[in-house]
């Protein structure tokens, strides 16, 4: 499988290439230059297996000859070997049609753990044969920091700088990333929100000089590898469902739009889901765009979801490219007109196929806390700020007579304030989270500013030289 940047200017790649890289060189997206396609055939040929079978199957034609299938196998038996939950990603049934994804019972409680576990045997097996060392620098609004810094701790070959926006994630959030003992990570506080932190990370891959000299890597989902293996997950659910038998519809809580791009590209390797329901918090721009096509930039505002508090989705660019025929030269002048703008609306046929697959929601921090109290007085389930709003919208947007998945994206227990205020009770968090409160933190803090960001790097990068 070869992979090709939404902007067109970029070398292709293979997928180790690809899972190095993160980001194009032309600041677009890889995508795999066609979908693989599972059969009627395929897909129950699936069904049944455990879920780290089924992700290799899932994921072989992705990786191609890049690494052996028997490697990858072990790789995603290892990867999810520690979930705490047997079935690795369960489906519990809210409501006739509606049904919860659990996508939260990896270490770090929340479903960047299904993608980044994998991913950080995928960097070690692949550095190990290059002989390479990479610098990871991500950015996070809670979830993805610290479920990057759990997968590749202590790797050998690879260090990690971690950017989140001071005082906008939850405590527990926060403390995941900042009490892990390991000398291969930095955690840096910056004085922003979560879009100034995805910033430095494309400005430090379009800094070419810097990007080589720090052999650069992502782990956010522009990396097409976190979206490759966020895909196995909605393959089994739909399974589970009665597909390809029977058609379902997915509803995501969504910030980037990494985890209902997958979704899609299951979709568009031959499962039968039938539509996509993007759910938001009031950082809203997916929605908007869905219900007016007007895609323009509000900036942030904190809420009692974080992870969503998302200005600007980069994967968006990815169905852009798809929904324009793929056309590398219109997908990066739309990327450019918007940049400056701050503004993108698409051609009125374009919006209407879009939004015949995608339909968007959004809740306020009131109406998240009241759908939390009611689905929890009516069926006893405690859902995380996040995936509440994926489930309210399934109730009330999903097909009639179609089942949806519902992604529950994160741990209850990652938002005990959110959580006590709408049912009075604090979720506790796990055994081993238990003295999370006890431990020491460890991080520095930094301007919203491109050259303090990359000094911090730097500096991190030659601390035993
Ligand atoms: C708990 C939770 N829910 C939803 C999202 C949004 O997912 P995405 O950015 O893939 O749209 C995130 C962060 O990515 C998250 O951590
Ligand atoms: N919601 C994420 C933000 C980054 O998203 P990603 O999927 O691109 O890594 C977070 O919680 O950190």
């Amino acid at each position: 499988m070869r992979y090709t940047s939404t902007r067109g200017q970029a070398e292709q790649k293979d997928f180790s290439g690809v899972l190095l890289a993160g980001l194009a060189a032309d600041g677009g997206l890889y995508m795999p230059l066609s979908w693989p396609q599972f059969s009627t055939a395929d897909l129950r040929a699936l069904r049944g297996l455990p879920y780290p079978e089924l992700a290799a199957r899932v994921l072989a034609p992705f990786v191609g000859e890049c690494v052996k299938f028997a490697d990858l196998q072990a790789m995603c038996r290892r990867a999810y070997a520690g979930f705490s939950h047997k079935a690795t990603t369960p489906l519990v049934q809210l409501d006739t049609n509606v049904y919860a994804l659990e996508l939260f019972h990896g270490p770090t409680l929340a479903f960047k753990d299904m993608a980044l576990q994998l991913v950080g045997h995928l960097f070690e097996h692949v550095l190990a044969e290059r002989g390479e060392k990479i610098r990871i620098v991500g950015a996070t609004s809670g979830d993805t920091g610290s479920a990057a810094i759990e997968a590749v701790a202590n790797r050998k070959n690879i260090d990690i700088t971690i950017l989140h926006p001071e005082g906008k994630t939850s405590e527990v959030q926060r403390r995941q990333m900042t009490t892990v003992k390991a000398d291969n990570v930095l955690n840096i506080a910056v004085d922003g929100n979560f879009d100034d932190c995805q910033d430095l990370v494309k400005a430090m891959f379009a800094d070419t000089e810097f990007r080589a000299e720090m052999n650069l890597s992502a782990v956010n989902s522009i990396n097409f590898a976190r979206i490759a293996a966020q895909i196995p997950y909605y393959v089994y659910a739909a399974l589970n469902l009665g597909a390809p038998e029977r058609e379902v519809a997915v509803s995501v809580p969504t910030g980037n739009f990494g985890n209902i791009l997958a979704a899609w590209a299951a979709h568009k390797m031959g499962v039968p889901i039938k539509h996509f329901i993007v759910a938001s918090n009031r950082n809203d721009i997916l929605t908007r765009f869905l219900e007016a096509n007007d895609m323009s930039v509000h900036g942030v505002t904190p809420s009692l979801s974080p992870s969503m508090d998302i200005g600007i989705s980069s994967n968006f660019e990815r169905l852009l490219f798809e929904f324009l025929g793929r056309d590398a030269a219109l997908t990066a002048k739309t990327m450019a007109d918007f940049r400056t703008s701050g503004k993108m609306s698409v051609a009125e046929p374009v919006w209407r196929a879009i939004t015949k697959d995608f339909t968007g929601f959004r809740r306020s921090d009131e109406e998240t806390l009241a759908e939390i109290a009611r689905l929890y007085r009516e069926s006893g389930y405690l859902a995380d700020p996040h995936s509440v709003i994926g489930i309210a919208a399934a109730r009330e947007l999903g097909p009639v007579g179609v089942p949806v998945i519902a992604a529950a994206t994160a741990h209850p227990a990652k938002f005990p304030d959110a959580i006590e205020k709408a049912v009075g009770v604090r979720p506790p968090l796990p055994a081993h989270l238990a003295d999370l409160y006890q431990r020491n933190e460890k991080f520095i803090r930094a301007p919203n500013d491109l050259a303090a960001i990359e000094a911090c790097v730097r500096n991190f990068a030659n601390r035993n030289t």
